[in-house]
């Protein structure tokens, strides 16, 4: 099931960013990337080649999910990815539930940086194919008041050999509030760019 569509926890904010994104998408400029608990292409299971180590997970397959997608309705990750091709672009709409509090009232670092890492990779993963985050720096420049809803805007920056470097800023919806700013470095798995492979993988694939 897509876990990226709406539900009742969405706030009216969350709804109407939602519809302006699929509005967008009417001309195929943007695309909504659907997101799932625990589907992946089959490309994506090719990472366990590289890792060995995740013969853990084979005895454990059907317990794992995506982190941000295992949580009760509205009280995690609420979001939806759309990606812009030809600006190399992704934006995740994000609406963080009470049950990622870290100070009072605020969003937990870490799940601030769960939604950065994976709206980084996803960006990474439609641009190079399958990769792994190697590096991520992260601003917290204002808190994140819980159950708010914010936007994440991530792009490529360079592509040099297998690494991609990116750059993504989380703002408010009325963009008059700068929340984060982070880059990453990833690296590209695979030695040869699938890139047209992976644009379509990135829009068959669960984020
Ligand atoms: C991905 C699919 C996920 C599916 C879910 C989708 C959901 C949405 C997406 C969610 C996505 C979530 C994504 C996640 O959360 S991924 C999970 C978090 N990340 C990891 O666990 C990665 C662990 N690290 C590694 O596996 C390896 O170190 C990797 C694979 C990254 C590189 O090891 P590899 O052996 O391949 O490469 P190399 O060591 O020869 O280095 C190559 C070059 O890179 C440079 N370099 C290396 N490290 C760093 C560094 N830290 N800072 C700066 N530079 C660094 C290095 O200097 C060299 O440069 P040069 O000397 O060539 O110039």
């Amino acid at each position: 099931m897509d876990l990226s569509l709406p539900n009742p926890s969405w706030s009216k904010d969350m709804r109407l960013l939602f519809d302006q994104f699929m509005k967008k998408s009417e001309d195929g400029s943007w695309k909504h990337l659907p997101s799932y608990k625990n589907k992946f292409s089959r490309r994506i299971e090719d990472i366990k080649v590289f890792f060995p180590d995740a013969k853990l997970i084979k005895e454990k397959i059907s317990q794992a999910q995506l982190f941000p997608r295992n949580f009760e309705e509205g009280l995690g990750f609420e979001y939806a990815m759309f990606h812009n091709h030809a600006e190399d672009r992704t934006v995740c709409i994000f609406q963080g539930g009470p049950y990622l509090q870290g100070a009072p009232g605020f969003l937990h670092g870490g799940a601030i940086a769960t939604m950065i890492d994976s709206t980084l990779g996803m960006t990474a993963l439609i641009a190079g194919g399958i990769v792994m985050t190697a590096n991520l720096n992260i601003n917290f420049k204002r808190p994140i008041p819980l159950c708010s809803v914010v936007v994440i805007n991530s792009q490529v920056d360079k592509v040099e050999g297998r690494k991609l470097f990116l750059s993504c800023n989380i703002r408010s919806v009325d963009e008059q509030t700068l929340y984060s700013e982070a880059t990453s470095k990833n690296l590209c798995l695979f030695w040869v760019w699938f890139s047209l492979s992976y644009i379509s993988l990135g829009f068959v694939f669960g984020v």
